[in-house]
């Protein structure tokens, strides 16, 4: 199956509450129209086009979520990341509906029935309404449904017309932020991984730190949720799987002198990435706050420009909710990037496109199960059109 189809099932909810909503909007209202369509026969076959062949090639390029190639400066870090996305979709007005030359010189056509409604307000309304529900967020609604209307307005458009459309603005705003985490020429590179309890920051670690190996970078990691007993098991886990060092510490004791060994264990090592794990859940904010900067100030003692990527976790079926844990850990620490786990199985995919729209933080990796190879680089036209049930 090619990525694309892969992705589309992992984000089936969130695909299938905007496919099926598009749908009941358009024939809410819309007429039956009777297109004129060539038989396949009557249009020039495409010979050469082995179905999986590019989308295997596909699958490739995006299946892991690190590492990129090497920059030898953090301030490399703003460099374009993901691949630009491939060929520009159809102007959905153009879409195929007339005979092709042969089909109307032989009178080989048929008729297909396409319902198509008029772009009034009320269809923007219900539009908006739609991705709303999809946890767009009310302001990205409005600018993406705005966006649709430009142009438009009073003109038919069927759904498949408006699921493009859709798409296109989708992936215009998330664009900018798919950029793959910087990998620096300075070693160890530090990543502090952040996030609220449960969001899928144990698991992250463990994917990134078997990409990584596999991809042969030595890592180390330190269990810094030292509240959690299972967070440590669990990272034990994936550094055997992955054949990386994990640093653990007592129950309950102090994650910045754990940090402070994992930094002196990584240089020693010469580890290429060192991956701090944290607590999400502390008695209150201005604890959690204490506990990263000492975090931070103690890794700092030995590398001053560490960490060089504070990483966000969140988890897709919070839905607008990842928007104010974005604000709070905004102000905890200073997030440079984000990852998204669980989009598998959450209708709620919406809330990316409104992260995006917001905060323009880079998106580094979505997560979109609980294998390795679930942790997936971002790209946003896939995403646009898994997230719109759009069909490749
Ligand atoms: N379906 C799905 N499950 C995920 C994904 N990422 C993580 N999980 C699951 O979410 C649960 C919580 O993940 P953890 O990695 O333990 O989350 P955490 O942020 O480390 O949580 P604490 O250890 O409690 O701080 C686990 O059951 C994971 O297997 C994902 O992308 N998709």
């Amino acid at each position: 199956m090619s990525f694309f189809g892969k992705l589309k099932q992992r984000l089936m909810k969130s695909s299938s509450r905007l496919e099926d909503g598009l749908e009941s909007i358009v024939e809410d209202g819309g007429e039956v129209e009777e297109v004129v369509e060539a038989t396949p026969e009557a249009q020039p076959e495409p010979q050469s086009a082995p179905a999986d062949e590019p989308e295997e090639q596909g699958a490739e390029e995006v299946s892991e979520a690190a590492p990129e190639p090497e920059v030898s400066e953090p301030e490399a870090a703003e460099q374009p990341a993901a691949e630009p996305a491939a060929a520009p979709e159809p102007e959905p007005e153009q879409q195929a509906s007339k005979p092709g030359f042969f089909g109307r010189l032989m009178g080989r056509s048929e008729t297909k029935q396409v319902t198509r409604r008029v772009l009034d307000d009320d269809m923007l309304e219900q539009l908006e309404e739609l991705l709303i529900a999809s946890d767009m967020g009310v302001e990205t609604a409005t600018r993406v449904t705005a966006n649709i209307a430009e142009g438009r307005f009073g003109k038919k458009l069927s759904t498949d017309e408006i699921k493009s459309l859709l798409a296109q603005e989708v992936a215009r705003i998330m664009e900018p932020v798919a950029k793959p985490l910087p990998i620096y020429a300075k070693t160890p590179q530090v990543v502090l991984v952040v996030g609220v309890n449960g969001s899928g920051k144990t698991t992250t670690i463990g994917k990134l730190a078997s990409q990584f190996r596999a991809a042969g970078k030595s890592v180390v990691i330190a269990a810094g949720d030292t509240f959690r007993a299972a967070a440590v098991e669990q990272l034990q886990v994936w550094g055997e799987r992955a054949g990386v060092p994990v640093l653990t510490a007592p129950e309950g004791s102090d994650p910045a002198s754990l940090a402070f060994d994992a930094m002196t264990k990584a240089e020693a090592e010469g580890a290429d990435l060192l991956l701090i794990d944290t607590a999400g859940r502390l008695q209150n904010r201005a604890d959690l706050m204490e506990e990263l900067a000492k975090i931070v100030r103690v890794i700092r003692k030995k590398d001053e420009t560490a960490p060089h990527n504070t990483l966000l976790v969140l988890d897709a079926t919070t839905g607008q909710n990842a928007l104010n844990q974005v604000s709070t850990f905004g102000e905890l620490a200073d997030v440079s990037g984000l990852v998204m786990t669980k989009l598998d199985g959450t209708a709620k995919g919406g809330v990316l496109v409104a992260l995006a729209d917001r905060f323009g933080l880079p998106i580094h990796a979505i997560g979109v199960g609980e294998q390795i190879d679930d942790l997936q680089a971002f790209d946003p036209e896939e995403f646009a059109k898994a997230l719109t049930g759009l069909d490749a």
